[in-house]
């Protein structure tokens, strides 16, 4: 099924045409395919089956209210990162008890906010973190139920910048730590340790690195639990990768195998945090041509988003199909492109030679897979106003998130007193 046909000669998300999007809302603007997403999650619960599992929505990748929203009425709990994301969880919705917060720098202040929202487990990193966490909890009275996030050391073979399990990452407690890390928190009054939790890494597209994180995982559950541990759950992390070109989609269900085949026996809850393949082929950032400029050496379309609406390509040479919004006949002429944006930086480029029926000043392009850690990463960049979203469901949508205007833009600075005209007094500074 494809959430993107073309029509009547122009391309659509689900039943809405792009054209009609961005006569709306203008260009650069996002758009998500909320089937996409729905048909994305089932089909992980689906290939989980019968496992005992909580599916926690990771937020990082896109947390705009309506997305959650989306989730948690199917049931999704939530994985955050920050007191903003779990905030916004909580704000959609989402059931505390189906949240966990995860990350390296938790700071008692959001620690003592989500002891107050009553969340499911804080995943801990650090003995400093433990500590802290102790004391916040001891403060309130309570105890804060934790998983202690393991450092497999298991490379996840993805890019170096998203890999998260092997032992040079500053992620999780290494193996060997463990025993000993176990002995300090049992006296720690304000933590009680109830799981254990593993991530290696994102947009993982071979699926053989899990099983061996998760073998090593439920072994280590499986020694503590028998040496006395009163130990629940196992947090097998997110990271399944989808496709951002053909043939590199990884099978869920073989992942769903290598889940049941390391948890066969154990007995205990488990919880998942995908993120990306919920939402990464749901999203497209649409994109107007502003010029077409034939150089010596490249011939470039320069068009109206930027690296500062998506900034993957740039940060870690990612692939993202570019479709014309024109349809194409499969034997059109192709020309190589570089598809460039408008910012001061070389690196403002979302493909490279990319090769393309002809493009013309004022085409329309979509950049596709673009609904995992799109939106959530734009920055304003050359004081540009981040795109747009807008959320398809069938023949209807909504804007989701407006296009911030000029004067919300630059009214978020302040002036210092001695800047300010306002409020310059006539007397020069200093008069008697
Ligand atoms: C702890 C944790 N859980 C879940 C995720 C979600 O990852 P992904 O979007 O790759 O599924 C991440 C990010 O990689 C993470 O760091
Ligand atoms: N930002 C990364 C994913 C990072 C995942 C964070 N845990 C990406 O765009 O692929």
């Amino acid at each position: 099924m494809t959430f993107y046909p073309y029509k009547n000669g122009r391309l659509h998300i689900e039943g809405v045409s792009l054209d009609e999007l961005a006569a709306r809302v203008g260009t650069p603007f996002y758009c998500y395919s909320a089937s996409a997403m729905e048909t994305a999650y089932t089909s992980f619960v689906a290939a989980l089956g019968d496992l005992p599992a909580t599916v926690c929505y990771a937020l990082k990748a896109n947390s705009n209210q309506a997305v959650i929203k989306t989730f948690a009425q199917l049931g999704a709990g939530a994985d955050v990162v920050s007191e903003g994301e779990l905030r916004r969880a909580l704000a959609a919705g989402v059931p505390a008890k189906k949240i966990v917060f995860a990350g390296v720098g938790k700071q008692p202040s959001e620690m003592a906010t989500a002891l107050d929202a009553g969340i499911l487990q804080f995943n801990v990193e650090s003995l400093p973190e433990l500590e802290a966490l102790s004391r916040v909890a001891q403060e309130k009275g309570s105890v804060a139920p934790v998983a202690l996030r393991i450092n497999p050391d298991v490379d996840a073979l993805t890019h170096a910048k998203i890999s998260t399990g092997k032992a040079e990452n500053k992620f999780g407690i290494d193996i060997p730590s463990l025993r000993g890390f176990l002995a300090s928190a049992a006296e720690l009054p304000g933590v009680r340790v109830e799981g254990l939790a593993v991530h290696i890494g994102s947009q993982v597209t071979d699926v053989n690195p899990y099983r061996t994180a998760f073998e090593r995982l439920v072994a280590l559950f499986v020694e503590l639990r028998d040496a006395g541990w009163p130990l629940e759950r196992l947090d097998m992390g997110g990271g399944l990768g989808i496709a951002y070109r053909d043939g590199a989609a990884p099978d869920i269900t073989r992942y769903a195998e290598i889940v049941r085949g390391a948890v066969a026996g154990v007995g205990c809850k488990l919880i998942f945090e995908p993120g990306r393949f919920l939402t990464g082929n749901a999203g497209l950032l649409v994109t107007r041509t502003v010029y077409v400029k034939h150089g010596t050496a490249r011939r470039f379309v320069i068009v109206d988003a930027a690296m500062n609406d998506l900034i993957r390509p740039t940060l870690y040479d990612a692939w993202h199909d570019i479709l014309p919004v024109a349809q194409f006949s499969p034997d059109a002429a192709r020309e190589p492109y570089d598809i460039v944006g408008p910012i001061c930086e070389s690196s403002d480029i979302f493909a490279e030679q990319r090769s393309l029926p002809t493009v013309a000043p004022d085409d329309l392009l979509a950049i596709c897979s673009s609904g995992a850690y799109g939106a959530v990463m734009a920055s304003s960049y050359n004081s540009r106003p981040p795109a747009p979203e807008i959320l398809v469901r069938g023949k209807d949508y909504a804007v989701i998130r407006p296009r911030m205007d000029y004067d919300a833009l630059i009214g978020q600075d302040r002036l210092p007193e001695w800047l300010d005209d306002s409020q310059q007094s006539s007397e020069p500074r200093g008069a008697a």
